[in-house]
């Protein structure tokens, strides 16, 4: 049994409510209180076990059995028809009849579903009004079977999250670690890109999330590095997975829409804390503090103060290679890295402040290297410095703008949209750093999605100065029209798509690369050096 009665209905009462969508009285979850409540309720050894008992999982939920489920050992539990294979049990929390006879189709044994379904040839597992407490338990479960001994960083904050799971990811790597990230930019182990059929969010839907651990498990791997968005957390798509270090960089304006202003977006990041058993804030930011203020867990600072555990000393931003120093617990760490600003600094110190929460000694730091369409620079022969980069917020804008004007010597080519369905109030704010950092702002499309290109257009242009604007809403031709009246010695940032390989417009997915458009323009007008460049 997985719980006493009384305990499950103590934590359902007191712990357990972050599920809703209310998260305006969250209170901070102490890590000790929830393992210790489980710890006294288990009664079972898991050593050697590989599946799920299911009967465990559901003791003392309101459940029903319909049909002969003979087996309750359960493989995988899997929440997308597409990805069923044969003896898995497929979740369905929407009950689409579509989906469900897919799932059979590729195999399902049963479904675990809320709602009873007619006429479906296999076993149903129905669970009314529990769901919520049967991912809760195994999210644990998964962490008991297959995390236990994973050590489990999680990152969240508006800009850098990719970033810092990429070096933390480099650093483990270079102390001959095991390491998965999980994040924007897909699911690695050890470096190489797992291929297989998870959804592309940033936080990986709950069910793919379990995978991934298990994968992790059966793949001897040693740390799992994940960006935790907004939206995933709030989503619940890490249940109640225990967090070794949860990573705080920063808030600024994104998915206001979608949250419904500043505070509810700060809430759903701050669940993270809620997860973890110690944090890591950056000391700079007014909003981690704060973070740091209301907890009780074990708190590592990062930041320019000296009083931090890792103290981030400012360097020479405007040389080509930039040279990092840094005090992680009163020992000097150095570092290298080209083209990459104040706050990538920032970002390696969360780095080393993650690493040091872990107590993994950080010897022999070799170069660190920008995570793909980051910062990225294409070599070319035209004299022109041309960087892609995923900036897509006005924090993250004027982070890479004010690097450059800290070098640039010539004009400052900025092109650049807004993606459609997303914040609005983010578009005036992009347009207003353009304006404060570039010389020329060539103004263009981010997938549109539903909205019409014109109309994102037009809020962006209400920040900039229209003596510097022009307007090209095709994405290709507005990097075309860059690259082709940019001089010798001047900058081209191309913001907001960074790795993207489409454009969503109308509810179309177009293939669309930055990368492969700039490759494209500079091999036909003769000024490439690399051909063989891996594509963004
Ligand atoms: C708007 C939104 O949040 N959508 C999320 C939502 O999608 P949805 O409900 O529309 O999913 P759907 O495709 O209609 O399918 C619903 C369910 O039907 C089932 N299904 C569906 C299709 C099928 O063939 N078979 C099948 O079984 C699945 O159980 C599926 O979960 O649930 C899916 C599963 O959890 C998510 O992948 C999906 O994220 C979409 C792709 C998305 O863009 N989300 C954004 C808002 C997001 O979450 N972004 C953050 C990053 C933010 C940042 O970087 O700052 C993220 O973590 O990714
Ligand atoms: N610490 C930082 N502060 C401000 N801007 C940053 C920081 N780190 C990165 N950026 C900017 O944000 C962009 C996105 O960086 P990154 O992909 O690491 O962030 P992210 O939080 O994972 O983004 P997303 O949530 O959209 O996936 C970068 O291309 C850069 O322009
Ligand atoms: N994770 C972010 C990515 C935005 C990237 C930008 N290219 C856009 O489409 O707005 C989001 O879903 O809002």
């Amino acid at each position: 049994m997985i719980l006493h009665c009384n305990s499950t209905e103590f934590l359902h009462n007191h712990i357990f409510n972050h599920s809703s969508r209310d998260i305006s009285n969250t209170p901070f979850i102490r890590y000790k209180e929830f393992t210790l409540l489980y710890a006294n309720s288990q009664e079972w050894c898991r050593e050697c076990v590989t599946i799920f008992p299911l009967k465990e999982l559901l003791s003392c939920l309101e459940y029903k059995v319909t049909g002969d489920l003979k087996d309750f050992m359960i493989n995988r539990f899997i929440d997308h028809s597409k990805q069923i294979e044969e003896g898995d049990i497929f979740v369905s929390e929407t009950g689409n009849r579509v989906f469900i006879e897919e799932a059979i189709q590729n195999g399902a044994k049963a479904i675990l579903t809320e709602y009873f379904i007619h006429d479906c040839s296999v076993p149903q597992v129905i669970l009314p009004t529990d769901m919520h407490l049967f991912k809760e338990r195994i999210s644990l479960m998964t962490h008991k079977l297959y995390g236990r001994n994973i050590k489990t960083i999680g990152i969240t904050g508006t800009n850098g999250k990719t970033t810092v799971a990429s070096f933390i990811g480099q650093l483990l790597m270079q102390q001959q670690k095991s390491v998965c990230i999980i994040g924007t930019l897909g699911v690695f182990v050890n470096g190489q890109k797992l291929n297989r059929p998870f959804r592309s969010n940033t936080t990986l839907p709950f069910y793919d999330f379990l995978q991934v651990v298990k994968y992790c498990f059966e793949h001897k791997v040693e740390y799992i590095v994940l960006e935790a968005s907004s939206q995933g957390l709030l989503d619940n798509r890490l249940g109640i997975y225990p967090i070794d270090v949860g990573v705080f960089l920063n808030i600024g304006k994104d998915h206001l829409e979608f949250h419904g202003g500043m505070v509810p977006y700060k809430k759903s990041k701050e669940l993270l804390a809620t997860l973890s058993k110690q944090i890591v804030i950056n000391d700079d930011d007014e909003w981690c503090r704060s973070i740091a203020e209301k907890t009780e867990l074990p708190v590592i600072r990062f930041g320019e103060r000296y009083t931090n555990d890792v103290i981030y000393q400012k360097a020479d931003y405007s040389s080509e290679i930039v040279h990092y120093k840094y005090i992680v617990r009163d020992k000097e760490v150095q570092l290298k890295m080209k083209n990459s600003g104040y706050y990538n600094g920032m970002n390696i110190a969360a780095a080393l402040a993650s690493l040091s929460g872990l107590n993994i000694p950080l010897e022999d730091i070799k170069v660190l290297t920008l995570p793909k369409g980051r910062l990225e620079q294409i070599p070319n022969e035209n004299g022109l410095e041309v960087l892609i980069d995923y900036a897509h917020t006005p924090d993250a804008l004027e982070a890479c703008l004010s690097t450059i004007s800290s070098y640039a010597k010539k004009d400052i080519y900025v092109v650049f949209g807004c993606g459609g369905n997303r914040d609005k109030q983010k578009r005036k704010g992009m347009g207003e750093v353009a304006t404060k950092y570039a010389t020329k702002i060539i103004i263009t499309s981010d997938n549109p999605r539903d909205e019409r290109p014109e109309d994102i257009i037009a809020e962006i242009v209400s920040g900039v100065s229209l003596s510097k604007v022009m307007i090209e809403p095709d994405r290709e031709k507005a990097i075309i029209l860059a690259l082709s009246t940019a001089q010798k010695g001047d900058v081209i940032l191309i913001a907001g798509k960074g790795h993207e390989q489409e454009q969503i417009t109308n509810g179309l997915v177009v293939p669309f690369s930055d990368h492969h458009v700039v490759r494209n323009y500079l091999d036909e007008s003769g000024g490439l050096i690399t051909k063989n460049d891996p594509v963004a």
